[in-house]
């Protein structure tokens, strides 16, 4: 089965320095893969990466087996690649639901709409016609993931979806993935809170200065294996 992220050796630069050395990954779809790592490990350039936001000076970076280097990041949205960036980015003037329909204005036929993003995320039901300047911050984050479910991604891509959030609203955040995974939509999701990315993750893969330094499966590691990984005590 061809997978439907794949990356091979890719490495990215910030000018002369390089943030990502060699990484591959592969995910299948209708699966979850939480990248994890400490702050600087290159998480969010990589997603960065495949949402063509980066460029990779090295490597390859396949979707659905084609290679996508040259393709512009609004062509990987029409693809059915979405980016949650880190730290939401809602339209603050516009309601819930506008802010969903502006996610499902690329048209990709799928299984979500705003009934769909709204089972997903009972809490937005309730704030469906709250301007984003009134909503909390992670009533935010589920109108950021919403908005890219409209667009009926094959591929979701989510940057630090806990960052900065309360725990119990961290709880109701993770409560929608498995709906999410549910409808197929394949999840990549970058996360350094180690015990919910485990519960949601199919696999696991951590980042240290740029290098892969552990991948798993999600049921086969512990907390302390991927602190270890982050740290980089396995490798030295
Ligand atoms: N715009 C930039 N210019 C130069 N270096 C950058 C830039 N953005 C990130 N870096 C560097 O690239 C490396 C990887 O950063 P990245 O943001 O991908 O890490 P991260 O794992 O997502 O961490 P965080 O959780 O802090 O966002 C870090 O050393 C960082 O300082």
């Amino acid at each position: 089965m061809t997978a439907l992220l794949d990356l091979e050796s890719v490495d990215v630069h910030y000018g002369d320095f390089q943030a990502i050395h060699g990484v591959s990954l592969s995910l299948d779809e209708g699966e979850t893969l939480a990248v994890m790592g400490a702050n600087g490990a290159g998480k969010s350039t990589l997603l960065k990466a495949v949402a063509g936001l980066m460029a990779t000076s090295a490597g390859a970076v396949r979707f659905g087996g084609q290679d996508l280097a040259g393709m512009a990041p609004h062509q990987r949205v029409a693809a059915g690649i979405s980016l949650v960036p880190e730290g939401r980015r809602v339209f603050k003037s516009l309601t819930v639901e506008e802010n969903l329909l502006v996610g499902g204005y690329s048209g990709r036929p799928g299984p979500w709409d705003l009934a769909a993003v709204f089972k997903a995320f009972p809490l937005l039901a309730e704030r469906r016609s709250r301007t984003g300047i009134h909503l909390s911050g992670g009533e935010q984050q589920a109108t950021a993931i919403g908005r890219a479910l409209m667009a009926n991604p094959r591929l979701l891509l989510l940057d630090e979806v806990s960052l900065g959030l309360a725990p119990v609203v961290v709880k109701d955040i993770y409560q929608a993935l498995p709906v999410i995974s549910s409808r197929g939509t394949t999840v990549l999701i970058v996360e350094q809170d180690v015990s919910q990315a485990l519960s949601v993750a199919d696999h696991v893969q951590c980042l240290l200065e740029g290098r892969t330094v552990l991948e798993a499966s999600a049921a086969s590691v512990t907390r302390d294996d991927v602190a270890a990984a982050y740290f980089g005590l396995e490798a030295r």
